[in-house]
């Protein structure tokens, strides 16, 4: 079997006294949708961010049984990682269209016709964003701006692209339609890391998942099974029960 895309062991997170991750052991592999569920403050974010390198970190990182050393956002970004942090990060007063081709502009040296072939691309993942790209971003909706941020995030051509929060503020019905452009993701080649508060939402949509609690990983499985977990519906579904929170989105 290859090696995993992203594979992380021992890996831990101190911010000064505050030990926010411990000893934590994650893979994502090739063509996988991965989520990270857990309570506020359990470290999901932290996670994401030392995985990008924009946090230092102990342990060890391997991407494609590459070993990073010194994980940095460079070394992250030219082996294919992206990050679409939970405040989306988009410039407001840009168009659609130009928010686009600052994301591709890690792949400038390609060329404009490589800018434009990957545009189309995102326009085909998300239609609306063809609809609007002379849009200014601060005009859009709270569910198309999200589009927005992961179209931009695309736009470097990631094999694996980590979300941070994709559901927040967004309604229920928007947050299914996101979801699930993540999760046709896979068809594109991506594979997704993804932190979710949705628990639910999240689990219909991942093969695997890891509970993340306090810092360290306290439980982890197959998205399908852990709907059906007696500790996750009590802890993360609230009400529903296990024939409800497996149907899918
Ligand atoms: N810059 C910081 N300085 C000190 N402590 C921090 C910092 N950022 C986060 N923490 C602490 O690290 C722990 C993990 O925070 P993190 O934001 O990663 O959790 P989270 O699971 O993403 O939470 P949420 O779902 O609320 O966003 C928390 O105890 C938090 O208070």
């Amino acid at each position: 079997m290859s090696a995993p895309l992203l594979q992380l062991n021992d890996f831990s997170v101190a911010y000064r006294e505050v030990q926010a991750l411990h000893s934590v052991d994650l893979e994502v592999r090739d063509g996988e949708i991965v989520t990270v569920i857990g309570p506020n403050g359990a470290g999901k974010t932290t996670l994401l961010c030392a995985a990008m390198g924009l946090l230092p970190s102990s342990g060890k990182v391997h991407l494609s049984g590459e070993h990073i050393v010194r994980p940095s956002v460079e070394a992250m970004v030219a082996r294919g990682v992206g990050l679409v942090p939970e405040r989306r990060e988009l410039f407001g007063e840009m168009s659609v269209h130009d928010n686009l081709l600052l994301g591709g502009f890690v792949r400038w040296r390609r060329g404009q016709r490589d800018q434009k072939a990957r545009m189309e691309e995102v326009f085909d993942i998300f239609p609306r964003l063809r609809e609007r790209h002379a849009q200014m971003a601060s005009t859009l909706s709270g569910g198309e701006r999200q589009m927005l941020a992961i179209g931009r995030a695309l736009m470097a051509r990631p094999r694996l692209l980590m979300l941070d929060e994709p559901s927040l503020g967004l309604a229920p019905l928007i947050v299914r339609e996101v979801l699930q452009v993540v999760s046709s993701l896979r068809r594109h080649g991506v594979s997704v890391l993804l932190v979710e508060q949705n628990a639910r939402a999240a689990l219909q949509v991942a093969d695997r998942a890891y509970v993340l609690e306090m810092g360290a990983v306290a439980l982890t499985g197959a998205a399908r099974e852990l709907l059906n977990d007696r500790r996750i519906i009590d802890t993360y579904l609230g009400m529903g029960n296990a024939k409800a929170a497996a149907t899918a989105v």
